[in-house]
């Protein structure tokens, strides 16, 4: 599913409008059905339920006017505010605005400060909101009156459905322009914008449902976009049905090298995950004095130990092991684990120099990478990184808020200037390609900031890769993998106390979900 920012929701509309000769009006008519939809079941057949529907005075407003219409018409308390002057409602949101005057719907306005006393009362004596004051128009701070009553409406505490997007989020950034609803839940018209699914909007949108108003499939396909939303049905092209006659050589050779002293849980969890995710066979390169204890937790696992220079012995011979088993793996994932010490340098500087396979860089090998940045581009394979904003932060020189307010762009910039596929993980995680292609994940949640998430997540990925998924595809299908096992690990022990194991544990019967489904279609 494509995901627009506010100019090409526009362009969007205009093409449907002008080309395919359908009427903003019409768009708008779904749109305010869609929105009832909603809203009727928020009132649970409760007809004694008052609504208050919060309209701007431009389309989004109109939207809300139309939603007022149809409740009216169907005997619900309706009452309608206007936030700002009436005269300037034009065009569509006019016809709308002039239907519910005749209909006689009552509606008030909110001009100043004397207007919020009835405003308050109303407020308080209703049961849901739909807020309908700005959409994809929202294009500078929110201030005055409208500032004052989203702070209101956020204070009562009531259902509050959002039209397309919560007012005050910007559709371009996701970005709180001032102040902005915090939505119940939001209806956003026919696709995405990026306001809706990246960081702070996900905060504000509440349950967010896309519903479709009667654009053109054939204008959606050649419109532009910003995005791609990754979800069940991106993954039902990616994982490959397993055929008969197969055998492990057929799912991949994979080498992790991660785990030490003090941190061999990650190496666990990161090796499980990969098993789990379907690798055909895994080798564990760890420092030779792990070896007895890895060895024990991991059967499935073939390890390869390393001696790591001991006093001052300077000469790291072990790494030639580790190479050894490098050049017979058709990928290479390092970092869980790892630690930041010398010898960790020297893997990740031999690996990116050598290795003719794809190689996954998390953890401790992005610690490290910052010395040696320029070697990405040396590599003979392709490159995907997993960074946490933390990580992203020293990557860049950039600070973790600043990275937080531009994911998209701060992971496309940094995909296309070193030719790597970025994974920055975090609420709606963002995978971006060495083209600047941008993807947004749909699963998980917040249960999933735990120890060792991230080297799951590093083992999910290798797998497929293994399996000889295209590393786009498998940076997709893993980040979605890991974030509906953390959803399924929720479930069952909550957000708080989920840990990694949980979430290696549920991803078997994720993959085998969407490959039966896939199966059935096939
Ligand atoms: N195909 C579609 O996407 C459809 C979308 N619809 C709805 O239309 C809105 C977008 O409507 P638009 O008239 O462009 O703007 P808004 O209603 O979002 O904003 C109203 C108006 O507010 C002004 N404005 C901007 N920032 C501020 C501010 N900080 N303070 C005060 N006023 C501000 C600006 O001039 C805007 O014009 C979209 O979200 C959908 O809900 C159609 O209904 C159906 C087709
Ligand atoms: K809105």
């Amino acid at each position: 599913m494509k995901v627009l920012d506010n100019q090409q929701m526009r362009l969007l509309d205009r093409i449907t409008t002008k080309e395919y000769k359908i009427p903003g009006l019409i768009l708008m008519e779904n749109a305010g059905m869609n929105t009832t939809v909603e809203v009727m079941k928020a009132l649970n057949e409760d007809y004694r339920k008052k609504v208050i529907i919060i309209c701007g005075t431009g389309n989004n407003g109109g939207d809300g006017f139309a939603v007022a219409r149809h409740l009216y018409n169907k005997d619900v308390q309706v009452k309608v505010y206007i936030v700002g002057d009436e005269k300037s409602i034009q065009n569509d949101a006019k016809v709308n605005f002039e239907a519910i005057q005749a209909m006689r719907v009552s509606i008030g306005v909110l001009k100043d400060e004397n207007d919020m006393i009835d405003f308050n009362l109303d407020l308080m004596k209703s049961d849901i909101v739909v807020d309908a004051i700005f959409g994809t128009g929202l294009n500078k701070p929110v201030k005055g009156i409208a500032n004052e009553v989203i702070g209101v409406v956020n204070k009562v505490k009531r259902k509050i459905i959002s039209v397309d997007i919560p007012s005050g989020i910007s559709g371009d950034t996701g970005k709180v322009l001032g102040s902005a609803i915090r939505a119940t839940k939001t209806v956003a018209y026919q696709l995405p914008k990026i306001g809706n699914l990246t960081a702070p909007a996900i905060e504000y949108n509440g349950e967010l449902l896309i519903c479709p108003i009667g654009i053109p499939q054939e204008a959606i396909s050649k419109s532009q976009y910003e995005a791609k939303l990754i979800t069940e049905k991106t993954l039902k092209d990616i994982l490959p049905i397993r055929g008969l006659n197969s055998h492990k050589g057929n799912y991949g050779r994979a080498l992790m090298i991660a785990g030490s002293r003090g941190m061999t849980g990650a190496a666990i969890l990161a090796s499980k995950a990969a098993l789990r995710s379907g690798v055909g066979m895994l080798h564990l390169a760890i420092p030779e004095e792990l070896n007895d204890i890895l060895e024990t937790q991991l059967t499935e696992v073939m390890t390869v130990p390393f001696q790591v220079p001991k006093g001052n012995a300077k000469e790291f011979t072990g790494v030639e092991d580790i190479m050894g088993s490098l050049q017979r793996s058709n990928v290479v994932a390092l970092g869980p684990g790892l630690g930041r010490s010398k010898e960790t340098e020297v893997i990740v500087e031999r690996v990116l120099r050598e290795a003719k396979c794809p190689v996954i860089l998390d953890a401790d090998a992005l610690n490290v990478l910052p010395k040696m940045l320029k070697l990405l581009k040396k590599v003979k394979s392709r490159c995907i990184l997993t960074p946490h904003p933390g990580e992203m932060a020293k990557l860049t020189g950039l600070s973790i808020p600043e990275i937080n307010e531009n994911r998209i762009k701060v992971a496309k910039d940094f995909s296309r200037k070193y030719g790597v596929i970025v994974v920055l993980k975090g609420a709606s995680t963002v995978i971006t390609d060495e083209e600047g292609h941008v993807y947004l994940n749909t699963t998980g949640n917040p249960g999933m900031a735990t120890a060792g998430s991230g080297d799951v997540l590093t083992g999910i990925i290798t797998a497929l890769v293994g399996q000889k998924i295209n590393l786009i595809g498998a940076a997709m299908a893993g980040v979605y993998i890991h974030g509906r096992s953390g959803d399924e690990a929720a479930k069952i022990t909550g957000e708080y106390g989920m840990i990694a194991s949980d979430m290696v544990r549920e991803v078997p019967r994720i993959i085998t979900e969407i490959v039966n489904k896939k199966k059935a279609f096939d």
